[in-house]
């Protein structure tokens, strides 16, 4: 049977990744502070309603009104998408408090009842008919009781990929750490992308790695990416080296990619 692929349109990715998701995959979007993260799962999700694939975001760590106006700095205006009703922003953080937030209409009273959240998200993927999925961030609901991140990404992985969605779950490490998000979490996700930014000769250099993709082959290697005002390039027939003499930026065919 030809697996079935989730196109992210970000330019670059969809080559590493040999054409694209695997569908219904739920993947770790993992980095340190500053890395990329939102930017690209939310250049995902807007990638999606221009190939007319309804979208959820779930903001856990922004005021849903910030996250419109940040998506529109990059041209990704997304009102009319709610206002059709094929996109929607699960409001996981003002807990209903504000002025503003009563204007929301996928609210998460207790942002710190999982199961709670859940249902929310149900029902914005069943309204809109949400073919991709952002959890932003997922370490968030554990960040207090790490002990539940495997339970609570388990729980997630099941509605999402269970309700057909591809999604993509952002994961925050610390500057140093080398891992994903803990060793639960990176067991359960189907997929790992890894964003690092490393500060190189005095300037800050981004890259990502795609650690794991369960379904398909995909790059091994280190691709240098950049952000623009359009959003997220990645360059897949790029990989940057780091050896004993240095760091640095080679060309390679996308064969060998
Ligand atoms: N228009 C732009 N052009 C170039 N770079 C930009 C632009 N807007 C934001 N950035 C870069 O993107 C970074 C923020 O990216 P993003 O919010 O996706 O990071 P993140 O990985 O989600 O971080 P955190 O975990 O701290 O929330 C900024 O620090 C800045 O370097």
């Amino acid at each position: 049977m030809p697996i079935e692929r989730v196109k992210t349109g970000i330019p670059g990715l969809d080559e590493i990744l040999n054409g694209g998701i695997p569908r219904r995959n739920v993947v770790l979007l993992s980095g340190g502070p500053g890395t990329g993260k939102t930017i690209m799962s939310q250049q995902y999700l807007w990638n999606g309603l221009q190939m007319g694939e309804p979208g959820v975001y779930v903001a856990l760590e922004e005021h849903p009104v910030q996250v419109r106006i940040n998506m529109a700095q990059f041209g990704w205006d997304v009102r009319p998408y709610e206002r059709e009703g094929t996109f929607a922003i699960v409001d996981a953080f003002t807990g209903g408090i504000g002025e503003t937030a009563k204007r929301e209409r996928y609210v998460v009273r207790d942002p710190t009842d999982v199961g709670l959240l859940i249902d929310v998200l149900k029902e914005a993927i069943r309204d809109t008919g949400a073919q991709r999925v952002v959890i932003d961030s997922v370490s968030t609901l554990y960040l207090t009781k790490p002990s539940v991140a495997r339970s609570v990404v388990m729980m997630l992985k099941r509605v999402l990929s269970g309700l057909g969605t591809t999604s993509f779950l952002v994961s925050q490490v610390s500057v140093t750490e080398r891992g994903f998000g803990g060793p639960g979490v990176e067991h359960a996700a189907d997929g790992i992308i890894r964003l690092d930014l490393d500060e190189i000769d005095g300037e800050l250099k981004r890259s990502l790695i795609i650690w794991k993709m369960r379904g398909t082959k995909h790059s091994m290697r280190r691709h240098p990416f950049e952000i623009t005002d359009k959003g997220i390039i990645i360059y897949a027939n790029k990989v940057l080296r780091v050896t004993r003499r240095g760091v640095y930026e080679e060309t390679v065919s996308s064969e060998e990619s």
